[in-house]
Formats: C-alpha cells, sequence, structure tokens
C-alpha cells in the first residue's frame, strides 16, 4: 500500500462526515496537515464530528470563511479500495454515503486520544531484602522478559498481592512503564497443526489454496452436507492466505457458534484470531478495529459488520452458512453482507468462499452460471452418514389439540433415552405461546404500538411483542371483555413444548435452547458446550440449534411443525424451509451411529416436503429456479421494496399513491412498481406501514431509476422511506 496524497497545513480538503450531512465539505487541513484518507475530527455546525479526508477539496467557498479540522485521528489512513467499497455499497443499496461511512468507523474511543495503561518490567536496582514473594516477582520477570505485565498479571502469575509489585517499583527493582493499551494479536501460524484430510476434502483444499494463491478476486461457493468437514477444508484457504501474508475475514451467521470456532482455530493455527460482534467488550473492539488497520491483526472472526473493518491487505472472505438470512441487515441500512463480501472482494482482488450445506438459490444460480467456482463434499467425514429423513402423518397420529408430540415421535426419542442417545425436538417459535386468547369474548392480546399479538413468555414472566420488542406483565383479566381466568395460552412455543417433553419422558434430562433464555453469550456457551458434553436427554430449541452445532450423541431430530414455513406468501418460502429442514436434521448422527429425522406434517406430499424427504437437493434448486425464472423473480429478475411509514396513516397512503403515479423514471427502464399496500405488519412502533414493490428485468440499472424516482418527491420529515434492494422480507 503507498502512502497516500498529503495535503499541506491550510490546504482545502473535502471531509466525508460519518452519520451526518451527506455531502463532502471543505475544510482547512490542519497544523501538522493530514494525508488522503486520514481520519479526523472535524466542527460542523456546534457539534465535532468524525470523518474522512475523502478527496481535494472543492474550493467553492471563500477560503477566510473554511474552518479548521480539529485533529488527524490516530488510526491509518483508510485505504482507496475502502473508499471505492463504500461508494460502490452505497450506490448498490441506495445508502447516504455518511450513512455508509458511519459503519466503517464504528470502533469505540476512535476519537479518543490513544489509551495508554501500566506495564511492568524488571529494573535495574536490587531489593534491599529479598523475601520469598519478592524473589518470585523477579523470577517472573526474568522468565518472560519479552512480555509486558500488567500489575494483576505479574501478582497472579507470582501468587502475590498487588502491594507486592508496587513495593519493588518502589525500590526500582522493577520498572513502571506506560505502553499503548491496544497491542497486536498473537501470530498464527500457518502450518502448526493441520488435520489429515480425507481424499475428498484434500481435494478441495488444494483448489481452495490455488485460488487463495492466485491473488485476484474470484468466489467458491464451497457446498458439503452437513457434517461433512467445511470448516476444516476452508481453514486451509485460510492458511494460504495467511501465508501470503494477507488478512482474512470470516464471516459467521450467529454470534453461539464463535466459541467452538475460536477453539478450532486455536487448534489448527495455535492461537487465537481477533473477534468483532456485539457480544464482545469495547476495548476489544476498539483494539480489534486498529489492529485489523495497522496489520496487527491476520484473522478477524465476526459478525456481518466486520466487512467494513480497515482491512489493509485483504486475501479472503469466507462466508460461512452463506444462506442464512441473518447476513441481510433488516435494520437501518439494509444490506446482504453476503453480496457485501463479494463486493468488497471484487475491489481488493481478494477470494470468497460461501460454504454451505443447503446453498441460497442466488448463489446456486451463480454456481451453475459458471460465475462462482464449484467446489462439492458429498459425504460426511469419517464413519457418520447423513441421516435419514422420514415423515410422521399428522393425520394418522391420535394427538389432543393441545399437544404437539405425536406418539410416533415419542417412541422414537423414549427409544433413544433409553440407549443414552440425545434427541433433538426443533420448534422455530420463541415463548410458551404465540397467541393468548380470551375463551369468554374471543379477544387476542396484542401489541399498543403494533399490528401484532403479544407472545407470552413463561421464563421471562411477561407477554412480549416480537416486532417492537415491548413487554408488559400477563394481565389478571381480560383487557377487552374484563372477564376473570378466561386468557388461555394458544398454539406451542419453545417453553410449552419443554413443558410437554418434561411430562412425557419422566425423569429424562430435558433442556431449552433459545435465545431468550441466556444473559449472556457465555451462559449460552456454557449451556452448548453441556449438551455436547452429554449433559441433557432430549434438548428443545429454536433456530439457534438449527445451525452449525455438533452434539456427538445426538441421533434423533424431531422437527414438530415442518409445515410452518410453507404459509404465507414469501417468495423464498420453499427454499427457506427447505434450507431449514436440511440443516436441523444435520444435526442428528455426526459420530459413529446413524441418526434419524422425523417431521411431523400435515402435508407429506407437498413437493417441498416430498422433495426435504428425498434429499433430491439438485432436482429441488432446478425446480424451484425454473419456476423463479418463469415469475421473473430474483435470481432471474430485480425487486426493490420500499416501505413508507409514518404516525399519520392518511400521509403515507397519499405519498404512495402519489409514487405510484408518478412512475415515469422507473417506466422508462421497463421496471413496474406495484402498490402501495398496507404492510402485512401495517404497523409497528406507532407507525403505519405501507409497502410498494418494484420488479425489473434483470438487465435494468435499477438504482438509477430508483434514484431519480425517489427524487422527485418530497418527502416530509414525518415519514421515513425505507429503499430495501433485493428484500429477503416482506413484512
Ligand atoms: N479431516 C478431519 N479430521 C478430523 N476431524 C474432522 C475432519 N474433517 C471433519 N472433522 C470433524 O467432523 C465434524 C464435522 O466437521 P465440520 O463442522 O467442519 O462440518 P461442516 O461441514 O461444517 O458441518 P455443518 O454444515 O453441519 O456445520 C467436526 O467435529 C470436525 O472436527
Ligand atoms: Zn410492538
Amino acid at each position: 500500500m503507498g502512502e497516500q496524497r498529503y495535503f499541506q497545513q491550510g490546504e482545502i480538503v473535502g471531509v466525508l462526515p460519518a452519520g451526518a450531512l451527506d455531502r463532502v465539505l471543505d475544510y482547512k487541513a490542519p497544523e501538522g496537515g493530514c494525508r488522503l484518507g486520514a481520519f479526523v475530527e472535524v466542527p460542523l455546525g456546534p457539534r465535532k464530528i468524525v470523518g474522512v479526508v475523502w478527496k481535494e477539496g472543492a474550493g467553492t467557498w471563500d477560503p477566510a470563511k473554511v474552518r479548521s479540522i480539529k485533529r488527524v485521528l490516530e488510526a491509518t489512513p483508510m485505504q482507496p479500495n475502502m473508499r471505492s467499497f463504500l461508494t460502490r455499497a452505497a450506490e448498490y443499496t441506495l445508502t447516504p454515503m455518511s450513512a455508509m461511512l458511519r459503519l466503517a468507523t464504528r470502533a469505540p474511543g476512535l476519537g479518543d486520544t490513544p489509551a495508554m495503561r501500566k506495564i511492568y518490567r524488571l529494573g535495574a536496582n536490587v531489593p534491599d531484602r529479598l523475601t520469598p514473594t519478592r524473589e518470585r516477582v523477579l523470577q517472573v520477570l526474568k522468565d518472560y522478559p519479552s512480555l509486558s505485565f500488567s500489575l494483576k498479571e505479574v501478582a497472579d502469575m507470582a501468587g502475590v498481592t498487588p502491594s507486592v509489585v508496587k513495593g519493588l517499583a518502589k525500590m526500582g527493582a522493577v520498572v513502571e512503564a506506560d505502553a499503548p493499551r491496544d497491542t497486536a494479536y498473537p501470530k498464527l501460524d500457518p502450518s502448526y497443526a493441520g488435520k489429515t484430510l480425507s481424499p475428498d476434502q484434500d481435494a478441495g483444499a488444494r483448489q481452495l489454496r490455488s485460488a487463495v494463491a492466485a491473488g485476484r478476486y474470484g468466489t467458491t461457493l464451497l457446498k458439503g452436507v452437513t457434517g461433512s468437514g467445511k470448516t476444516e477444508v476452508y481453514l486451509e484457504a485460510v492458511a494460504e492466505c495467511l501465508a501470503q501474508g494477507r488478512q482474512a475475514l470470516v464471516l459467521l451467521p450467529e454470534i453461539a457458534l464463535t466459541s467452538e470456532f475460536l477453539t478450532r482455530v486455536e487448534a489448527r493455527f495455535g492461537a487465537r484470531p481477533a473477534e468483532w460482534h456485539s457480544g464482545v467488550t469495547m476495548a476489544e473492539r476498539r483494539r480489534a478495529w486498529k489492529m485489523v488497520g495497522e496489520g496487527g491483526a491476520q484473522l478477524v472472526v465476526g459478525a456481518r459488520s466486520a466487512l467494513f473493518l480497515p482491512f489493509q491487505n485483504l486475501g479472503l472472505i469466507v462466508v460461512d452458512e452463506e444462506h442464512d438470512t441473518s447476513y441481510k441487515q433488516e435494520d437501518g441500512v439494509l444490506y446482504n453482507a453476503r453480496d457485501m463480501a463479494v463486493l468488497r472482494a471484487s475491489i481488493s482482488a481478494a477470494h470468497v468462499v460461501l460454504a454451505t450445506a443447503t446453498p441460497s438459490l442466488e448463489s446456486w444460480v451463480n454456481a451453475e452460471q459458471g460465475k462462482y467456482a464449484k467446489l462439492e463434499l458429498k459425504s460426511r467425514f469419517g464413519p457418520a452418514v447423513m441421516p435419514q429423513m422420514r415423515a410422521v402423518d399428522m393425520r394418522d397420529q391420535d394427538l389432543p389439540s393441545d399437544r404437539w408430540i405425536s406418539p410416533a415421535l415419542a417412541d422414537a426419542v423414549r427409544s433413544r433415552i433409553e440407549k443414552s442417545e440425545q434427541s433433538l425436538l426443533f420448534i422455530n417459535r420463541r415463548g410458551y405461546a404465540p397467541i393468548t386468547l380470551c375463551r369468554a369474548c374471543g379477544h387476542q392480546i396484542g401489541c399498543d404500538d403494533c399490528d401484532a399479538r403479544m407472545v407470552e413468555h413463561r421464563f421471562l414472566k411477561r407477554l412480549v411483542c416480537h416486532q417492537c420488542g415491548e413487554t408488559k406483565p400477563m394481565p389478571a383479566v381480560c383487557p377487552s371483555c374484563e372477564a376473570e381466568d378466561k386468557l388461555a395460552p394458544v398454539g406451542p412455543g419453545v417453553e410449552r413444548l419443554t413443558e410437554e417433553a418434561e411430562a412425557l419422558f419422566e425423569g429424562a434430562r430435558v433442556v431449552t435452547l433459545s435465545s431468550d433464555h441466556f444473559g449472556s453469550a457465555r451462559a449460552m456457551k456454557e449451556q452448548i458446550e453441556s449438551i455436547a458434553a452429554g449433559d441433557a436427554d432430549v434438548i428443545i430449541g429454536t433456530q439457534l440449534v438449527a445451525k452449525g452445532h455438533n452434539f456427538p450423541k445426538l441421533t434423533l431430530v424431531g422437527v414438530i411443525d415442518a409445515d410452518l414455513g410453507l404459509q404465507g406468501s414469501d417468495l423464498r418460502a420453499a427454499e427457506r424451509t427447505f434450507q431449514l429442514m436440511r440443516q436441523v436434521a444435520g444435526r442428528a448422527g455426526r459420530a459413529e451411529v446413524a441418526g434419524t429425522a422425523l417431521l411431523q406434517t400435515y402435508q407429506p406430499d407437498h413437493p417441498v416436503i416430498r422433495s426435504i424427504l428425498s434429499g433430491d437437493e439438485d432436482g429441488f434448486w432446478a425446480a424451484e429456479a425454473a419456476e423463479r425464472e418463469a415469475a421473473g423473480v430474483p435470481p432471474y429478475g430485480r425487486m426493490a421494496g420500499i416501505i413508507l411509514s409514518s404516525e399519520n396513516v392518511q400521509e403515507v397512503f397519499d405519498l404512495g399513491a402519489a409514487m405510484a403515479r408518478n412512475d415515469g423514471p422507473l417506466r422508462q427502464v421497463g421496471a413496474t412498481v406495484y402498490g402501495p399496500a398496507p404492510a402485512p405488519i401495517a404497523r409497528i412502533r406507532g407507525r403505519h406501514r405501507v409497502r410498494m414493490l418494484v420488479k425489473a428485468d434483470k438487465s435494468v440499472p435499477l438504482q438509477a431509476a430508483l434514484s431519480r424516482w425517489t427524487a422527485q418527491f418530497k418527502i416530509p420529515n414525518s415519514v421515513r422511506l425505507a429503499i430495501d434492494i433485493d428484500p429477503q422480507s416482506f413484512f
């Protein structure tokens, strides 16, 4: 990376402010000058905000009136390829540049002066009296001359109280010094301890290694059945990247998966990488951000926002479980991390590995068309075989309306308990019951601010709105007719299923895995580890368990409601159900004993259920692709969701109608706008919501047309307009 252009003090530069005005503004370079790309603090009105020196100044202002940059922040200047990434990501997602830059400056304490900490080293003086505790301290410092210890660390290692160390410092036998708080991550060694790979895995690893070694942009779809060892294979791509001296990023869809992954990285490379997600401390996040920028972090494991870290020399991005819907950010800046990973890699000459057992249709089509290279692992690693999948036809099962575990499934669970094997019962619904109904008047308890029912959570002892997060206690009487003792739960959630399982399988250890049940990432990690160690007989879980976990004793998976995802009008309903069912089933039989998956369904002949059971994946994708192509929807056509919201219902409908009428810029490129219509969830947090859908051919330059279209309207401050390119959800 070459040094970027330098501006002398007083030269006019253009600064893009983060998260404020969406414009590059002129400032004077401060005392000492600044480089292009520098992170700076500038005055904006009465405020001070962080920005980046984006380009030369426009010079259109009276130089006497141009204000000066306050100061240059301690951070490596942003590189040109990061600036083009942000620019292109903003163009693609129709996001204001300043909001985009905000994603790239989300380092806690970025504006603070570099934090220092006290470290302790061996001093020149000899203490007047050498007590055993003092001797131990000096010995520790002698043993590790290259480490910088904090007070607590030396004291702990020597097994003394901090005052002993302080005492030695007073005598000059120990030196107290200031050192920067953020330090580089320990070196990862690419040749530390590779596993012996199976022939299939080895061939895959070679293909990925040479793709990374090529040093050019490319994307590989790594499709491997659950338990085939995709992680082991892509870690070889990481090894190659590190050996090339470039940085690597691994994105995981779920924080709960990081801890197991970090352990595997440590086993492979001898040290732990940097971590970036909402579960790490502020101090650690600041360290990660700084070190990624300075090259002191070779590998980052993180959530989607890690894509906006200031990598200096990015050679590889792995998107694990690439089909996962959580890669789509549904709040604020609407972007899909999988697509943005491809964009960032193409700008940085990096390789992308999309790893999954059940690809998204988009990626499957890209691989079929040759845009992505394809790599397949068709069998499980070692003696493990793929689970058998069978339907339980619920029409034949004798079950009262407030029970959900069929006799057939219950028998299967019992036989596993007898053999000390584990069973997993999967239900994709948090809480106790989705509906609370008054049996006197039929009223269903809803959220005050949203057009949504409140979900009873017994564990939290509250009713919770899954749209806005609002909670309230269960009322004593019906809020509508005031009848007493008439409120009843309707339908199952994970907590209610636990209750049923505890009653059915007396004496068995039943454990619930749902995100609501853990106060911290650590608590969840411990629960997952204890299950893996065999401390549970029956696991009741939501979505959380479907992803990536390894429970060696698990041999049975029961899906309580396989039909759940097939309802609704989402164009991806079939795809999602297929992915989810195959993923959940993939938790079974990952070690020696073969696994079975039982799907409870009322529609065993539904084409999607049939293809899930038959395991004819390519057949499923091909049929799904043909249907989408015929309908001209993604990935064969382009779509954008337009969501207008306001507290005033008339205002959103009026604006929506005006937008639909004045669709000239869209029609010009052959795009069509549908709507406006009330959104399926017509009110969230007190705001009324109206949706429109824009459809176009794949070749249409949709973003430009959308910009011209929306620019025609004056959007009142009370209305929020969100444009969702390639929408994944339609609520
Ligand atoms: N070559 C190997 N040597 C030793 N163990 C291996 C090897 N390959 C895979 N394994 C083990 O097999 C298990 C499954 O591997 P891994 O988690 O990588 O599979 P996966 O394809 O990512 O599965 P999923 O899609 O279900 O997440 C792990 O416990 C892993 O350590
Ligand atoms: Zn609500």
